[in-house]
């Protein structure tokens, strides 16, 4: 099964500038894919644009042959800053049920301690809400997973535990997985291949 960006073009408005221009990508659910690149260059934006958070652009996203449907997400975007991205009036409890019922050994592999659950996502650290924020990503009707700089705030040990519990889950369901980062050496270790931006965006 394939996640495919065709001929993507792509800007926030009429008159800004072009961030994305005939970018052709695929991530292939056997393989586990790296892009770099330089800040600015766009890669947040291509994720956006692939997990379908951005609609308005040029070009077709297709997974496994489909249109990304709006009612079940197959395609999951784990964000750098994962308190943009919760609501801030729901305990964790809540903030993970709505995605999914996550058994207590996920939990504790995510180094999750089950406290947390009745806290405020206010009462976090940020790498605390990140555990958070990628167990939630991982539902079982997740097929791709995009992980935009998603331990980029974690220390190097916890970066490597998450990273390690992830790839596990990615292996057992047979997942997509597409790993954007600053940290080349990382990506060298995790992925089976690297792609630099600008070598696929023709801006
Ligand atoms: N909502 C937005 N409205 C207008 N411009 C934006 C918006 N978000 C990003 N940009 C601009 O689009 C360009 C590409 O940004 P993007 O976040 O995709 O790059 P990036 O490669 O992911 O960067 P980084 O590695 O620093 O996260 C940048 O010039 C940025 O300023």
């Amino acid at each position: 099964m394939e996640l495919t960006g065709k001929n993507i073009s792509f800007k926030y408005s009429s008159q800004s500038k072009q961030i994305l221009k005939d970018v052709n990508i695929t991530i292939d659910n056997k393989k586990i894919l790296g892009l770099f690149g330089d800040s600015g260059s766009g890669k947040s934006s291509l994720c956006k644009i692939l997990a379908g958070h951005i609609k308005r652009y040029e070009g077709e996203v297709k997974c496994g042959g489909n249109k990304i449907p709006n009612a079940f997400d197959p395609v999951q975007l784990i964000y750098q800053h994962p308190e943009k991205v919760m609501n801030p009036k729901w305990k964790m409890h809540e903030v993970l049920g709505e995605s999914w019922d996550v058994p207590d050994d996920l939990l504790e592999d995510f180094g999750i301690q089950k406290s947390w659950l009745n806290r405020w996502p206010a009462e976090l650290s940020g790498g605390e809400l990140q555990r958070f924020s990628v167990l939630r990503a991982l539902n079982p009707k997740t097929k791709f997973l995009i992980a935009d700089e998603m331990t980029t705030m974690l220390d190097a040990i916890t970066q490597v535990q998450i990273f390690d519990s992830v790839l596990k889950i990615v292996k057992e369901r047979n997942m997509g997985l597409l790993v954007v980062s600053h940290d080349k050496d990382l990506m060298d270790i995790i992925c089976d291949e690297v792609v630099y931006i600008d070598d696929i965006n023709h801006v």
